[in-house]
């Protein structure tokens, strides 16, 4: 019976240091890509990167703030107390290196890992390893450093071993109903986020007048430390459709642009600045360079 099957939702933070395949596991693990955000995610105090649900075990992987290792300076950012503290709040914290590679920068990142949390190391890219005699010392010697729950190596690029990491997380997530959607998962793509956001507000500013195969594009998408930078464009099929959206002296594709944003700050936590065009582009969806704009190819 339904009601007998008991649920377990939990949060996973996925950190490393730069190029160790953090997006790389994620979008493996997750496998899929649906294009709606999901609402609940936004409220959280995490960004979602992304959700699983596999049977009854709700996987919720997400960016802790501040603990971005993309550039330097977020990095320096990261040598912070707030770090260790947002981590404290999730169930379990997926440690990733290289197999065999332990640097500086690794033993920064795992300094500010928090003891109370359960941590599993990921040792990716064991696809690369041309002795795999070489993996058990290796394992030995990161075993010292802390104490991990478990070791798992993976090649996130070639699957390996993923299912298995999902095993040693599961017993880490506690029980809990499903916080999200069985299909529901977000898109680590923020450019994928932000011509969401858009879209949303233009079926639901717009309703019944725009057609369904109206889209959004990013033209340009670009950060700064304060911002996000983003030109988009609202691609339609007939020239008519192009005042309804723009409406009176603009008004209807400012409220448009202006709660798309609002949207995206909170999604992203920082300011965005952001303006959006009306194009007509008859036949745009034979286009094979603005469907692969879009993600569907
Ligand atoms: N050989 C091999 N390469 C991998 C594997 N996983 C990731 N890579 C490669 O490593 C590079 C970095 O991968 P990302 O997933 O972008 O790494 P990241 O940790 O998210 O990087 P940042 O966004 O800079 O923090 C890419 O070129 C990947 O293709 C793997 O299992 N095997």
């Amino acid at each position: 019976m339904l009601s007998d099957i008991r649920c377990h939702t939990g949060y996973i933070a996925i950190v490393g240091r730069p190029n160790v395949g953090k997006s790389t596991l994620l979008n493996n693990l997750i496998q899929q890509k649906i294009s709606i955000t999901s609402r609940k995610a936004q409220t959280t105090r995490y960004r979602i990167n992304g959700i699983l649900t596999d049977q009854n075990t709700q996987f919720v992987f997400v960016d802790t703030p501040g603990f971005q290792t993309r550039h330097k300076n977020r990095m320096n950012a990261a040598m912070n107390r707030v770090v260790s503290q947002s981590l404290q709040d999730v169930d379990v914290v997926l440690f990733v290196i290289e197999a065999l590679c332990f640097d500086e920068q690794d033993q920064l990142v795992l300094n500010l890992l928090p003891k109370t949390v359960p941590t599993i190391l990921v040792v990716n890219k064991t696809d690369r390893l041309t002795d795999k005699n070489q993996l058990l010392p290796f394992l030995d010697t990161m075993a010292k450093k802390s104490d991990f729950s478990a070791m798992v190596p993976v090649s996130a690029e070639n699957r390996t071993q993923l299912s298995t990491l999902l095993d040693v997380i599961r017993p880490h997530i506690p029980e809990n109903p499903f916080l999200y959607g069985a299909d529901e998962i977000t898109d680590k793509s923020e450019r994928f986020i932000a011509a969401e956001s858009i879209r949303e507000k233009l079926f639901r500013l717009m309703g019944d007048e725009i057609p369904y195969s109206t889209s959004v594009v990013i033209d340009q998408f670009s950060e700064t430390e304060k911002l996000y930078k983003i030109y988009a464009t609202i691609l339609i099929d007939k020239s008519g459709q192009k005042a309804i959206i723009i409406g009176k002296n603009g008004e209807k594709l400012k409220l448009i642009a202006s709660q798309a944003r609002k949207e995206m700050e909170k999604s992203f936590g920082k300011k965005v600045f952001l303006q959006v065009w009306v194009k007509v582009r008859s036949g745009w969806a034979d286009n094979a360079s603005v469907l692969k704009q879009l993600g569907y190819e």
